[in-house]
């Protein structure tokens, strides 16, 4: 399941900047900030989804069967518009791309049918997607008339005050509906337990010059998450990271995989994050084929992320 977010945002390369300083790679430097000067004016982060599967150099997307079946979901209860649909049967799987608009300056979805498969282990550490809605009963109501499955009924999330509600989708995905004003961005969340929540914090300012945007602990139910990302947390996809006290190992399944983020420089990210202590799983460089430039990268909790080049990004759309 890909979900992709565009945004502009200049934090990036200073975060990368604060890297080297803290590592005296003053040589460095110099050349690093002349370079992110280019890369500060126009650095353009695509944000998306993927799935777990074979180390193949293609982004893969989180799979699930019966696209027809979720389809319906995404598009008559949840209101998203399916953007495009490709198969590809020399590699036996198919796609469909759904948003709230178009993948050039929205977060959208992309569902994977992988030909044959039809059931995956979602885990335990992928928390959920949160859908902004503006009626989250009226949501529900439609949700149930179309037959999904409503899994928390609306009502004040415990021990706070937005209403919110999950249901799950045909694969076992689930999605947490926000009750919230109108928004340029409805697909609003994506949810990862991690077992270290200062250790996740620092990273994703670090290496990927993400902001933490809310930290909140919940001690009656024993969480505590924080909301991070490129933009303000009502109006643009973040990330919710949630620690369970105590709880530091998730399963991680054989589904959700990565998490990709644009950039215009794939090298110098990967050298950023290389120097933040990211573990780099792919080098960066041209996908075989497509020539789209990606690398990507292991978190400290392991989950992986994918840094797409945004212009080449934008030549696949067209
Ligand atoms: C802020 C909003 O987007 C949330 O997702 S908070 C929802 C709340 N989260 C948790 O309880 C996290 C800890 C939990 N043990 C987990 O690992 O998911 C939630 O799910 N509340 C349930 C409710 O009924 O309010
Ligand atoms: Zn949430």
């Amino acid at each position: 399941m890909f979900g992709q977010w565009c945004h502009r945002c200049n934090h990036l390369g200073s975060e990368i900047l604060s890297c080297l300083r803290k590592i005296g790679a003053e040589d460095q430097l110099e050349q690093q900030e002349t370079q992110h000067k280019q890369v500060l004016l126009h650095t353009r982060k695509c944000f998306r989804v993927g799935q777990k599967g074979q180390e193949t150099d293609a982004p893969c997307c989180l799979p699930c069967w019966g696209l027809g079946q979720d389809n319906k979901i995404y598009t008559e209860c949840l209101g998203m518009k399916l953007l495009r649909k490709r198969d590809i049967p020399e590699e036996r799987y198919t796609n469909a791309f759904l948003g709230y608009g178009p993948e050039d300056s929205h977060f959208v979805i992309e569902l994977t049918y992988n030909y044959g498969v039809d059931k995956y282990d979602i885990g335990s550490g992928f928390g959920h997607f949160g859908i902004a809605v503006e009626d989250v009963a009226k949501t529900v109501e439609l949700i149930k008339a179309k037959g999904g499955k409503v899994t928390r009924e609306p009502g004040p999330v415990k021990g706070g005050k937005t209403v919110i509600a999950f249901i799950e989708d045909p694969d076992g995905y689930k999605f947490e509906l926000l009750e919230r004003g109108p928004t340029p961005e409805p697909l609003c969340q994506v949810m990862l337990r991690v077992g270290d929540l200062d250790r996740a914090i620092e990273f994703y300012e670090k290496a990927f010059g993400m902001e933490l945007l809310r930290r909140r602990d919940n001690p009656e139910y024993k969480y505590t998450i924080a909301m991070m990302g490129y933009g303000p947390e009502d109006k643009s996809v973040v990330m919710e990271f949630t620690y369970n006290y105590g709880v530091t190992e998730y399963d991680k399944g054989n589904a959700y995989a990565q998490i990709a983020i644009g950039t215009d420089d794939v090298y110098r990210t990967a050298e950023a994050i290389k120097l933040c202590g990211g573990k780099i799983t792919r080098e960066p460089g041209p996908l075989p084929g497509i020539n789209t430039k990606i690398t990507a990268c292991l978190d400290p909790d392991g989950w992986k992320t994918v840094f797409v080049d945004n212009i080449d990004f934008l030549k696949e759309l067209e």
